[in-house]
């Protein structure tokens, strides 16, 4: 239990009703009871919001007018106004966008990269994954949601601020979605399926950069200015969810374009922390107890370990990925359709082995990652381990080089999918790599690959042929300080135990407002 001397509740709290300063112990009896509202600007500089006091409107009333002027009292930031938008329409209607560029940081952009490119599954669309708040609680990472929280918050206060609409809106949906080459999507309004019409404000940010990162991917405006926005990483884009913003994307030629999409709801009964609030109940806080690093790495803090969604969420199969009927051809045991979590390790170099007797179903369990030839010597625990840790290392490395940033990156703009894809029909076409096909002798036990077309070797030998490659060639062969990727597991140990000592603190407060606060 929190005591008296809480990093996070301090001594005392705001209390916004009373103007006065009370007792942390009265305000967590308080919070338990329906009335208590929880205050911004307090001195812990916990981000909550008033919440009790606001019903919100439900699905059944009037449609909503959301091209209404927008109200003097909004005040925006010049830099705010560089990007303001407002478009005339037929009568008095008008559509208003917001364009800002720098929203976010670099490293934001940085931190919810490595949250998606470890986490996401296949999305829904075509060539699009994703990852939602609550695909990272049901994957017992929860601890990762801490990083968007206060992300979510900026961006509602800056949707509420422009459209007027202080203390109204209710997140609809978070998710950090990524596009990888062939996806697209035409001229639509974002509530235009019955079951979309809670939507009322988009909002989108930019992970990464158009260019450099993808090719494609454009977004545009159907009516009026801006008629083209160019993904930028940090630059966020605001607008109404409904026809007056009718948009589109060009379709992703090359790389994977990163965006944290957002909409936001008037309507309570589609507040998105409800779900979420559900799903965090069944948090095992015995763990708690657990976390520090050092038991972490060790791995008694198991438990707090990210786990894998079902095997199918993470194959692109080329079946589901062209929109075809899904499960034509499922994957299996013995042969792992395209694998997301291994095609991404695989396009940094990595491979991983299971102990002899584990299926490929059975991927909970500890496993041996090998870069090149040599065997990490460190405990990953199940694969989604490894993959966050190897993710963590790319996110590590890319800061690094962003303070001095010098030649070829290792972690290029081509896709991981399209990498995979290119070594699985390289493996095809070629036939001595049948010979590779199967179990590996390993010291005392026998090892074999989860996939072995995924071998090192194999993926050598396909960059070698490939002089497109050549920066991929360059990013696999250079040598990996082993010292450091160990060194970033260790830091991967401490930010996860940091962070779900965060989501311990914070669950009572959550619980008790009925909403999902962040603290700076
Ligand atoms: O990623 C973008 O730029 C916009 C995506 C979009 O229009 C959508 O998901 O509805
Ligand atoms: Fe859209």
């Amino acid at each position: 239990m929190r005591g008296q001397n809480s990093p996070l509740f301090g001594d005392h709290v705001g209390d916004i009703n009373a103007g006065k300063v009370v007792d942390v112990h009265e305000v967590e009896e308080r919070a338990t009871s329906a009335e208590f509202t929880f205050g911004a600007g307090d001195k812990w500089g916990v981000a909550v919001r008033k919440l009790r006091g606001r019903d919100g409107r439900h699905g059944t009333e009037e449609p909503l007018d959301l091209s209404k002027e927008i109200p003097s009292k909004t005040s925006v930031t010049e830099k705010t106004a560089v990007g303001m938008f407002t478009v005339k329409m037929d009568g008095n209607m008008a559509a208003h966008r917001l364009l800002q560029p720098e929203f976010l940081s670099p490293e934001e952009c940085k931190e919810l990269q490595f949250i998606h490119k470890s986490c996401c599954v296949v999305g829904y669309r075509p060539w699009v994954l994703s990852t939602t708040l609550c695909h990272l609680v049901a994957t017992n990472s929860a601890n990762l949601i801490l990083p968007l929280l206060p992300i979510r918050e900026r961006v509602k206060e800056l949707v509420e601020e422009y459209f007027g609409r202080e203390y109204e809106l209710f997140v609809e949906f978070t998710g950090l979605i990524s596009w990888t080459k062939g996806a697209n999507i035409g001229w639509h309004s974002d509530d235009n399926r019955p079951y979309l019409r809670q939507r009322h404000y988009s909002a989108v940010c930019y992970l990464n950069n158009y260019g450099e990162d993808f090719e494609g991917g454009l977004f545009h405006f159907e009516n009026g200015a801006p008629e083209t926005v160019v993904p930028t990483a940090g630059t966020i884009v605001i607008y109404a969810a409904d026809e007056k913003n009718s948009h589109r994307v060009d379709e992703i030629t090359d790389g994977e374009r990163c965006t944290l999409a957002l909409w936001f709801t008037l309507d309570k009964a589609h507040d998105e922390d409800e779900k979420l609030l559900q799903q965090l109940a069944f948090l095992d806080l015995h763990f708690s107890d657990e976390m520090s690093h050092e038991n972490l790495g060790q791995g008694e803090g198991k438990g707090r370990l990210p786990i894998s969604a079902s095997s199918v969420m993470y194959s692109i199969n080329a079946n589901v990925q062209r929109g075809e009927a899904p499960g034509k051809e499922p994957p299996t045991d013995e042969q792992p359709m395209n694998d997301l979590r291994i095609g991404r390790m695989a396009r940094l170099g990595y491979s991983c082995c299971f102990s002899s007797g584990v299926t490929w179903a059975d991927h909970d369990q500890p496993v041996e990652v090998f870069f090149g030839e040599k065997k990490i010597p460190v405990t990953f625990w199940n694969l989604m381990h490894a993959l966050q840790v190897v993710q963590f290392h790319q996110y590590k490395v890319s800061m690094r080089e962003q303070d001095s940033p010098v030649g070829e990156e290792q972690c290029s703009g081509r896709s991981e999918l399209e990498f995979l894809n290119s070594v699985y029909e390289f493996h095809e076409k070629s036939p001595s790599s049948k010979d590779i096909l199967g179990e590996i002798e390993g010291e005392s036990k026998l090892v074999y690959h989860l996939d072995a077309r995924l071998k090192p070797e194999v993926i050598r030998s396909h960059l070698q042929k490939e002089r497109s490659t050549e920066a991929l060639t360059k990013g696999i062969t250079q040598t990996l300080q082993i010292d450091e990727l160990v060194g970033s597991w260790k830091e991967w140990n401490a930010y996860t135990s940091d962070l779900w000592g965060k989501v311990f603190e914070l669950l009572p407060l959550w619980q008790a407002s009925r909403m999902l606060v962040s603290y700076s």
